[in-house]
């Protein structure tokens, strides 16, 4: 805390703000003072650098100024957000009374604590991706995970033992914040918090879980058999309470799903193959950014998770292809549905706000609406069965609400509620006719005004209200002198007088206080819709996740028909036959004069399950790898794929090692990032793996990286039920093939033209004879010098042995070159040896000169 104490007595108001900052000394105070949140001392230092808001002062404190800055208090959510997002965490202090004029500061309460976890606000979320409070809970192998999506009720609860799995979890769920006993000091991104120690136990989660859900049936929740999710689930609870203040009743029950499998793809591979942005860190060139092509922000972050969390259970894929199918094949409907689904706001979001008091009325307009949307889209689906049935089901039961919300709530709601005016005209007819009153008055507050300037001569004279003096009349400080006598004086302003009249006073006790009624009477409705939607919340988030999936359903029809994807046939078999794949980010921003190339796959583990594949740099390798990648990836979300035709065996692991930059900032250099890529692959090889390897052994010497790639091969084509696709440069590599029957050769085509090359992208099923290093090297913009330079000690390189040139394999054969040399050395050797057996005169030999003759040539062959 600041330099607070000393000798200057503080002011009360300030005593209050130091006893509620001293209970939240780990956040930001904002602390309302009428229409501003202050900050003070050190917070306020700290938050104006952040907000680059100007930083005053206010009091003093030991003597010394006191530092304060503030905000607006209906611009809060803004400045939060940045707070926030700089690693803050704020708690919000409201005034819980009116000021009454008595003296002593109103009554102050810290309502919520805003942290990146807790966040609900639409200004404060991404809508299309959710970001969860996460609590972790460890114990030896063992882990427990408990992530809820606070903006959405939702949780996902697991449970699994290895360091590696947990880091793959916590890398797919994203948290926006964690939850850590103190003991557990691992290293993470993310903000993490510790609720307490004593929170993380199975028997404070049974207490909580009663607390907030009612529910004592601890069975029902499937956490008798998972301890470790459901201290995790304590931990939430616990730290949600600590913030939170509130009831959280749009939270659903925080109940133990089996996952299943599941397709499990590492962090590094979902990087490399550039799922969430382009390795150069652009959002626009993921994959999600070109397949979201949902209408709702409850669809997109559908999306995302369904592509996140690939199924390997067919039946599944299959309900969700035919879905698709469905749609795809009824484009009236199809385009129905995406007219009726564009515009319906973020339920689930609104929801919670309502459901934490914290909308506005453009949330309860916003839900209005999104539930009378309802009925039109299961009227849609309705006559349909398997996916949509459920849909369809989950989206009905809310009319009668939605209609009484629409007849509540007018068309363009203010943006606060403070002034009124959000229910509608003939809604209440109490709260009419005291509308009515209020409007009256206003017309007679007006005629008021006029009558009394007139009488008085004081033109800028005004009639005013506030919440604490109720009506009075304004004067300038300059005019106050020529006030009438029956003015009585009621305050005084630096720049006004202010005065009350006999009439004016029995007016306002009359009928003015219609207005305040009004306002109250408007509030007190609002709250008994509030109540209503609480009681529904559980309905209207199922609605709200069959939307979501209608959506994303019907995004997937929508790229099948734009984009021509095609239904893939996901199968129990190990073979893979891709007919004109297509790479889906890649193709998008090709222009039409310069089309993608579309490639075949046929691989099988029996005779096909090694693909080595050669060309030149630019030739289309890595995006024909990752395009299969993709394609067997999207197969598993129930998405149609970039293709002809797509024959995909069940897949269970997707590794990649792809061209690595530097992890500096973690002190891994290229080559260092390589090996642990290939160390992972390697070591977690599971059956049903696809594989992907692009390069690899770049990062070293040339005959340690060829040696390291060649074996790292043979291994993967030992591996009994791997399909993998291994791109190099390393022509050696190409032998391969003649070594194990399961491996082939393909590369992709060029063509030479005018002395420059022409890439086709075409894979064929050959090796490929050159590199075109300097070619490419010389179409990048190398100085023409340099590559003069470059072709003679190719020259010089390829023609320097007598191998490279026989082998036909130009610029490649350095394992040659190494046995031609280790050759020469033997021959060396030998020669040596016959020298000195030569020399030896056996004739005149003592018995025992020979035995050391002869233990001195078995020591050199054993040293050669
Ligand atoms: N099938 C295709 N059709 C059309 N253009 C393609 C195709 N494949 C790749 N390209 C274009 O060629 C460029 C280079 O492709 P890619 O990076 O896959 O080559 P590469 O062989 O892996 O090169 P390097 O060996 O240097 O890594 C891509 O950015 C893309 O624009």
């Amino acid at each position: 805390m600041a330099k607070t104490t000393g000798q200057t007595a503080h002011t009360p108001m300030m005593q209050q703000y130091l006893k509620i900052k001293s209970e939240h000394s780990d956040c930001l105070l904002f602390y309302r003072m009428g229409d501003f949140y202050e900050m003070f001392f050190e917070d306020a230092v700290e938050a104006s650098k952040i907000l680059d808001i100007t930083l005053t002062k206010r009091g003093k404190s030991g003597g010394e100024d006191i530092p304060m800055a503030g905000v607006p208090w209906h611009q809060a959510e803004v400045y939060l957000a940045r707070l926030v997002a700089a690693g803050k965490r704020v708690a919000v202090c409201e005034q819980m009374e009116l000021p009454d004029g008595s003296k002593g500061p109103v009554r102050r309460e810290v309502v919520r604590v805003v942290t990146s976890g807790t966040l609900t606000e639409a200004e404060l979320l991404d809508q299309s991706r959710s970001a969860p409070l996460v609590a972790c809970y460890r114990k030896g192998e063992k882990w427990g995970l408990a992530a809820v999506d606070l903006s959405c009720g939702h949780w996902r609860l697991l449970e699994g033992s290895g360091d590696l799995l947990l880091e793959e979890q916590l890398a797919v769920m994203a948290p926006a914040e964690l939850l850590l006993p103190t003991y557990d000091e691992s290293q993470h991104s993310t903000p993490v918090n510790r609720p307490g120690d004593w929170s993380f136990s199975e028997a404070v989660a049974r207490e909580q879980v009663e607390q907030h859900f009612g529910v004592s049936d601890w069975q029902s929740l499937n956490l008798e058999k998972h301890a470790m999710a459901a201290a995790a689930v304590a931990a939430v609870l616990v730290y949600l309470g600590q913030t939170q203040k509130c009831a959280l009743e749009h939270l659903s029950l925080p109940v133990f799903v089996e996952q299943g499998n599941g397709m499990r793809i590492d962090m590094r591979s979902r990087r490399n193959l550039e799922l969430y942005c382009s390795l150069a860190g652009d959002p626009k060139g993921g994959l999600i950014h070109v397949l979201d092509e949902t209408k709702t922000p409850m669809g997109a972050r559908l999306l995302r998770e369904w592509i996140d969390r690939p199924l390997t259970d067919i039946t599944l894929l299959n309900d969700r292809q035919n879905a698709v199918q469905s749609l795809l094949d009824d484009q009236e409907t199809q385009t129905a549905l995406r007219q009726r689904l564009n515009g319906v706001r973020d339920m689930e979001r609104m929801l919670t706000r309502i459901v934490l008091n914290r909308a506005s009325p453009r949330d309860y307009r916003g839900i209005a609406e999104a539930i009378s949307a309802l009925p039109e889209l299961y009227t849609l689906i309705g006559d349909r069965s398997g996916l949509f049935a459920e849909m369809a089901f989950a989206m009905q039961g809310l009319e009668s609400l939605a209609e009484e919300l629409d007849g509540a709530i007018i068309e363009s709601p203010p943006q606060v509620f403070r002034d009124g005016g959000v229910i509608r005209e003939g809604f209440d007819s109490e709260l009419d006719r005291l509308r009515g009153l209020a409007r009256d008055a206003n017309a007679w507050l007006r005629e008021y005004e006029a009558r009394e300037r007139e009488r008085t001569g004081l033109a800028n004279l005004r009639v005013k209200y506030n919440k604490v003096f109720g009506y009075f009349i304004e004067i300038s400080k300059a005019q106050a002198k020529d006030a009438p006598v029956d003015f009585v004086r009621k305050q005084t302003l630096v720049n006004a007088e202010r005065f009350i009249t006999d009439e004016l006073h029995s007016f306002e006790s009359e009928i003015l206080g219609a207005r305040d009624a009004a306002l109250n009477r408007e509030e007190g409705l609002v709250e008994v819709l509030r109540r209503k939607l609480c009681s529904a919340a559980a309905a209207i988030q199922k609605a709200a996740h069959a939307v979501a999936r209608l959506d994303v359903l019907s995004c997937f029809a929508y790229l099948a028909k734009s984009y021509r994807y095609v239904r893939p046939e996901v199968h129990s078999g190990r073979s893979m036959k891709l007919v004109g794949g297509r790479h889906p980010v890649v193709e998008r921003f090709l222009s039409s004069s310069d089309p993608f190339v579309a490639n075949d796959t046929h691989m099988d583990l029996k005779n096909r399950r090694f693909m080595l594949l050669t060309g030149p740099n630019m030739g289309g390798k890595s995006t024909y790898m990752r395009q299969v990648a993709w394609i067997v990836w999207l197969a598993h979300t129930g998405c149609f794929v970039p293709a002809d035709e797509a024959r995909i065996p069940l897949t269970r692991r997707i590794f990649t090692r792809v061209g690595a930059g530097d992890e500096l900032a973690s002190g891994r250099s290229t080559f260092m990032v390589e090996m642990m890529e290939t160390a992972t692959i390697l070591n977690q090889l599971e059956s049903r793996s696809l594989v992907i390897v692009d390069e690899i052994g770049r990062g070293t010497s040339t005959w340690d990286g060829l040696a390291i790639a060649w074996s790292v091969a043979e291994r993967l084509i030992a591996s009994p039920d791997v399909l993998t696709l291994f791109a190099t440069h390393y022509h050696e590599l190409t032998e391969l093939p003649d070594d194990f029957d399961t491996a082939f050769n393909a590369s992709v085509t060029v063509r030479e033209w005018n002395g420059s090359v022409i890439f086709m992208h075409q894979v064929i099923e050959d090796a490929a004879d050159q590199s075109y290093g300097i070619a490419v090297a010389q179409l990048a913009g190398l100085p023409r010098e340099v590559i003069k330079r470059a072709r003679e000690h190719l020259f010089r390189l390829e023609h320097g042995s007598e191998l490279a040139a026989e082998s036909g394999k130009p610029q490649l054969g350095l394992f040659a070159v190494a046995e031609k040399k280790q050759q020469e050395r033997d021959l060396e050797r030998l020669r040596e040896l016959e020298k000195t057996l030569l020399n030896a005169d056996v004739e005149s030999m003592r018995p025992v000169d020979a035995l050391l003759l002869l233990d001195q040539l078995k020591k050199e062959v054993e040293q050669s």
